[in-house]
Parts: structure tokens; C-alpha cells; sequence
């Protein structure tokens, strides 16, 4: 039996020894960043001088806490390095994000970002995307017409809840989970999605990660 959560730990500790001074680094969501979050706190008490970009409140917090010092989003050109983990990954470097629905901004940091590490456990890797579903996010206004624009393109989507009401993500929109089967073209699905009316980001990263570092068993294997 794979024991993912120390196969997280182990990608996030590879990945945080590609850290150097001086960095603009992106802090990714959820529990594999966060690893990688805790990994970054203990080497900026070790003297490691970086400034970190979260991509979530939680993440912001649990940077604040380790006393890793922030820059705004809006004050940086570019950001050196981010961190982040994956829904889902192929051998070649796309990926399904937005478990955790963070998607937006981990996109904005991953588009803004010269090298993006995806972190992830060996039940993340898949042959084709599309087991897991894929999150759209949505003005919640358009979030009807944005599920048959959906349908049209054969997906099945599910507006994301928490307890009786829709999930509303940091940004004020819904989620709409997606289910299009095993995806065979995933660039194409991705540019009809931007296509639809309503539809602020979907979870589809395409040509955006650098390196995925996957712990495998009691080590780690990187796909470039
Ligand atoms: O995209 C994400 C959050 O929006 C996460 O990176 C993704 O859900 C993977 O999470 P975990 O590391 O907990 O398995």
C-alpha cells in the first residue's frame, strides 16, 4: 500500500532545495504546497532569502505564520519559481488543478511564473486527463447558460457545494465540475472553455508546468 501523504513530503522537500536567494517564489494550495510551504518556512529560518506570492488566503496565512516575508502580486514582472501541486498530470506536463478551488489564481501565478514545479503523489499521474473532473470557474450570473455551453461540448458538470449551497471561491464565483471522460485533446478543450461566455478560468493547465516531481514510494522521479 503507497503511502501518498509522505510521498507529497517527498516531492515538496525536492522541490524546495531548487530554492536560491533572492527568488520571487510562488506558494501554491493545498496539501502538497503546503508541505512545501512548511519545507520553504524552515530553510527562511535557516537564512534563505526569498519573498513568496501565495495563491490562496490559507496559503498567505501559513506563509505569515512561518515568517516567509510576501510580496504583492502587483509589484513583481515575473516570479522566478513556484510550487504547487496537481490534480491530475500526463508524462507530458499538463495538468488538472483546482481541487482545491484555487484554480484562478494558481493560474495567474503559474502564467506569471519562468519555472513552475508541480509536486504530486504517484496516484496523480494518469495516461490521458479526465478522471478526475474539471473545474470551471464561473460568474455565478452565467453559471446555467455556462452548464449547457458545457453540455454542448459533451461535458456533465456539477456546481461545486458546500453543505446546501454553492461553493463560492476567493474571488466570488462558483465552481462548475466537469466530467468530459478520458480527454484525448486536452489544449483544444481548453481553448473552447475560454470560448464560453461567463467562464473566468478553467482548471486544464496546458504548457504551464516546468517539472513535475512525483514521490515514488520512498523516493522521487521528475518528469521534464
Ligand atoms: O489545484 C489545487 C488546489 O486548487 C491543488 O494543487 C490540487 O487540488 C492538489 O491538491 P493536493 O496537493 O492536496 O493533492
Amino acid at each position: 500500500m503507497r503511502d501518498f501523504v509522505n510521498e507529497k513530503k517527498l516531492a515538496a522537500k525536492e522541490a524546495v532545495k531548487l530554492l536560491s536567494d533572492n527568488q520571487i517564489v510562488g506558494l501554491g494550495s493545498g496539501s502538497s504546497a503546503t508541505f512545501a510551504i512548511m519545507e520553504i518556512g524552515e530553510r527562511v529560518k535557516n537564512g534563505l532569502k526569498i519573498q513568496g506570492v501565495p495563491t490562496s488566503d490559507k496559503s498567505k496565512e501559513l506563509a505569515i505564520s512561518l515568517n516567509i516575508p510576501l510580496i504583492d502580486i502587483s509589484d513583481v514582472d515575473s516570479i522566478d519559481i513556484t510550487i504547487d501541486g496537481a490534480d491530475e498530470f500526463t508524462a507530458d506536463l499538463n495538468l488538472i488543478k483546482g481541487g482545491g478551488s484555487f484554480l484562478l489564481k494558481e493560474k495567474v501565478v503559474a502564467s506569471l511564473t519562468k519555472q513552475e514545479i508541480i509536486i504530486a503523489d504517484s496516484s496523480k499521474k494518469v495516461e490521458l486527463l479526465g478522471k478526475f473532473t474539471v473545474p470551471v470557474e464561473v460568474i455565478p450570473y452565467a453559471s446555467g447558460y455556462v452548464t449547457k455551453q458545457l453540455e454542448l461540448l459533451n461535458g456533465i458538470g456539477k456546481i461545486r457545494m458546500t453543505g446546501d449551497k454553492p461553493l463560492i471561491t476567493e474571488e466570488g464565483n462558483y465552481i462548475i465540475d466537469t466530467d468530459f471522460g478520458l480527454i484525448a485533446d486536452p489544449a483544444t478543450l481548453s481553448d473552447k472553455l475560454h470560448a464560453i461566455t461567463g467562464v473566468v478560468e478553467h482548471g486544464l493547465f496546458i504548457n504551464l508546468a516546468s517539472v513535475v516531481i512525483m514521490g515514488n514510494g520512498d523516493s522521487t522521479v521528475t518528469f521534464s
